[in-house]
């Protein structure tokens, strides 16, 4: 669950009187999600989304996250609607937080994906990929190759309380993938955290893509490597081939992909394990006192990590050469 932040009563009632949602019915802080705290907010007027944007958001960032979900609904794609309030303005500082209201999305997520969903999933980010071009803002991805280094060194020292020899293990990672990280692919605004929890489904059908406060601009490809992962794999640490392929072939119905990403698919692939395992690790040896929430697994990506050092093409997921 996360909720870092608690709202007074009178604070919400104040914030909420600059906005035409009506009287609010209720505030419920949401048991899902690990970056920032989410409230449901249901008003007269239905339900929304209330989030308190905390530590790894950085304020600059936000009219980028603001403008996007705009720029992407505008082009098709489904996805939170930033709310306005009466002066235009759809951020806000609430409980001393940086704050915004977005529309709420109906669905739920999928807890066990099967391939047709990866297949989905897979067409949602090529569109998304196509939706984002012409998006005036960008970002630089802060957690690419040459972010994960800093975050490492913040975790280093303690990372073999979690399991001995992790340590040397990333040291290693990072030093191949800071040499072999490719320069030039086809790039673009991508999502960066499409993990089945952020994708909603209903009737069977792909509903909604939620939560963009990692979107940036880097390598279109990367953002499929990030899906490969958070998708395709089973419980027990093993690539599900039949998903891949249906992940990776759902993309490519949309967008087919360059020799060049195919080529770079697996070195991709072991950057955004490593990527979302320095992250795990960092926040499960930092979790805040008093904090409602439930740190993720660090080593569920080591051993995603491993298996792409196996893989020598993109055949290991399914795709024909
Ligand atoms: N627009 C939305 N519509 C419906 N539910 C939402 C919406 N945004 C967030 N949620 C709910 O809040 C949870 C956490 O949101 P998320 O953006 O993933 O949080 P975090 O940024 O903390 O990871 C989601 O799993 C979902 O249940
Ligand atoms: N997807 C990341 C954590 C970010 O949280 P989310 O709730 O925004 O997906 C992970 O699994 O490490």
């Amino acid at each position: 669950m996360a909720v870092y932040t608690e709202i007074a009563d009178d604070e919400l009632a104040s914030f909420i009187a600059g906005y035409d949602i009506g009287t609010v019915l209720s505030l419920k802080g949401i048991a899902e999600g690990v970056e920032n705290s989410n409230y449901l907010l249901v008003t007269d007027a239905g339900p929304h989304i209330l989030t308190l944007y905390e530590k790894r958001v950085d304020p600059d960032d936000l009219p980028f996250f603001i403008g996007l979900m705009d720029h992407l609904a505008s082009r098709g794609i489904i996805c939170p609607l930033p709310v306005r309030n009466r002066e235009g303005e759809a951020l806000g500082t609430l409980a001393g937080r940086p704050a915004a209201i977005v529309t709420f999305l109906q669905g739920m997520w999928v807890r066990r994906p099967r391939a047709d969903h990866c297949f989905a999933i897979g067409g949602a980010l090529a569109q998304l990929h196509i939706a984002g071009e012409g998006f005036e803002l960008t970002r630089r991805n802060a957690l690419s190759v040459d972010g994960w280094r800093p975050l490492f060194e913040r975790a280093a020292d303690r990372a073999d309380e979690v399991m001995p020899g992790l340590a040397a293990d990333i040291a290693g990672e990072l030093d191949l993938l800071e040499q072999s990280w490719p320069s030039s692919l086809p790039h673009g605004v991508i999502h960066a955290d499409l993990f089945p929890d952020n994708v909603f489904f209903l009737h069977e059908e792909l509903s909604g893509l939620i939560d963009f406060y990692f979107a940036c601009n880097d390598f279109l490809a990367y953002d499929v490597a990030v899906c490969l992962n958070a998708w395709c794999f089973e419980a027990d640490g093993s690539l599900n081939v039949t998903k891949a392929r249906a992940l990776l072939s759902g993309y490519q119905k949309v967008r087919p992909f360059t020799p060049e990403e195919l080529a770079a698919l697996p070195l991709l692939a072991r950057g955004s394990a490593l990527r979302f395992l320095l992250t795990r690790l960092y926040d499960w040896l930092n979790v805040p006192p008093g904090a409602l929430v439930a740190p993720k697994d660090p080593l569920e990506y080591l051993r995603k990590l491993r298996f792409h050092r196996t893989v020598k093409d993109v055949s290991a997921y399914g795709l024909i050469l």
